[in-house]
């Protein structure tokens, strides 16, 4: 008879997280009087976007940091975009850049990302970011949601990944690529399913790491885990009920997979607060880099 899962805490982590950034971030001030300073740039509507925003601009400021939030109308030009990225790129008191994802469609994503600064670049979008991961070149500014993944990971593992099966499910540039350079780093055998993957229950069984990433609201199945594998649940899906209300679930039937897996993060306590605590972690980093001075981060 097999156990329910340990579920991995990633409010607390994120809690713990956020607590060291925050003691940089006095001791930046002590020391250099340096603040470290975040710029979020929205364009439109989009319900993700705003459960994450939300909690963002309070965290920022609870961190002791600089938070600055754009919000610009739908309709607005990408010329109008790309320019005030710009005067972000030349603002002092900024370190950090988010363009928030989605943009409207009007807009070229890529562009807006390649516009952005490297050094200010938190989210770790921009090509050169993504190379020098991919590199393997220290200090890389890395997406936060797959560093938020790594960090619970490796607490979870005490350290060591070497030598796990890890399958990441999904290929985006934000969470799914990213999150393999990070596995394959800690010396894990790495597959990326998507799509077109042939027979994706068969693939995931073999996994001892499950990083699902696919935007598809409780794809993965009980019967598609190995007892005792690690399970990390990227989605946030919203799921209409009745009384117009919504729930979030996760990439992954929670009920089902905790019967199964050794360990499991919860949707929503999971991966999401993990994703904001690393982003201003990033922002902190990118400060120091920014004036030159030495970072005590994780
Ligand atoms: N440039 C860019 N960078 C991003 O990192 C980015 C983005 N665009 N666009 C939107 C997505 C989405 N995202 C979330 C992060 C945290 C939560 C989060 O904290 N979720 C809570 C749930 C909050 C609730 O209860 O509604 C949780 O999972 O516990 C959600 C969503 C970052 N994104
Ligand atoms: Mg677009």
């Amino acid at each position: 008879m097999q156990a329910t899962a340990h579920i991995i805490d990633g409010k607390a982590a994120a809690r713990r997280l956020r607590e060291t950034v925050a003691i940089e971030v006095s001791r930046l001030q002590q020391a250099h009087g340096l603040r470290p300073g975040l710029a979020v740039v929205l364009v439109g509507q989009d319900p993700a976007s705003d459960i994450y925003v939300r909690n963002k601009g309070r965290q920022t400021n609870e961190a002791g940091m600089l938070s600055r939030e754009y919000r610009l109308d739908a309709s607005v030009s990408e010329a109008e975009v790309l320019e005030l990225i710009d005067t972000l790129n030349r603002d002092p008191e900024i370190h950090g850049i988010l363009a928030q994802l989605p943009m409207p469609a009007h807009i070229d994503e890529q562009r807006v990302i390649e516009t952005i600064s490297p050094q200010k670049d938190v989210d770790g979008f921009h090509p050169l970011n993504a190379g020098e991961l991919a590199n393997g070149t220290p200090g890389a500014l890395v997406p936060c949601t797959p560093l938020g993944c790594l960090f619970m990971l490796r607490e979870h593992f005490h350290g060591d990944l070497s030598g796990q099966n890890a399958l990441v499910i999904g290929r985006s540039n934000i969470v799914g690529k990213p999150m393999a350079q990070l596995l394959l780093q800690e010396s894990c055998t790495v597959t990326i399913a998507h799509s077109r993957t042939r027979d994706l229950p068969a693939v995931c069984r073999r996994a001892d790491i499950v990083v699902a990433a696919v935007g598809r609201p409780e794809m993965v199945r009980g019967d598609w885990v190995a007892p005792g594998a690690v399970v990390m649940d990227v989605g946030i899906n919203r799921l209409p009920v009745e009384g117009g209300k919504s729930r979030l679930v996760g990439d992954v039937a929670f009920d089902e997979v905790c019967q199964v897996a050794s360990a499991i993060t919860p949707v929503p306590g999971g991966v999401g607060p993990m994703t904001i605590a690393c982003l201003l972690r990033n922002t902190v980093i990118a400060a120091c880099r920014q004036a030159g001075v030495s970072c005590e981060l994780p």
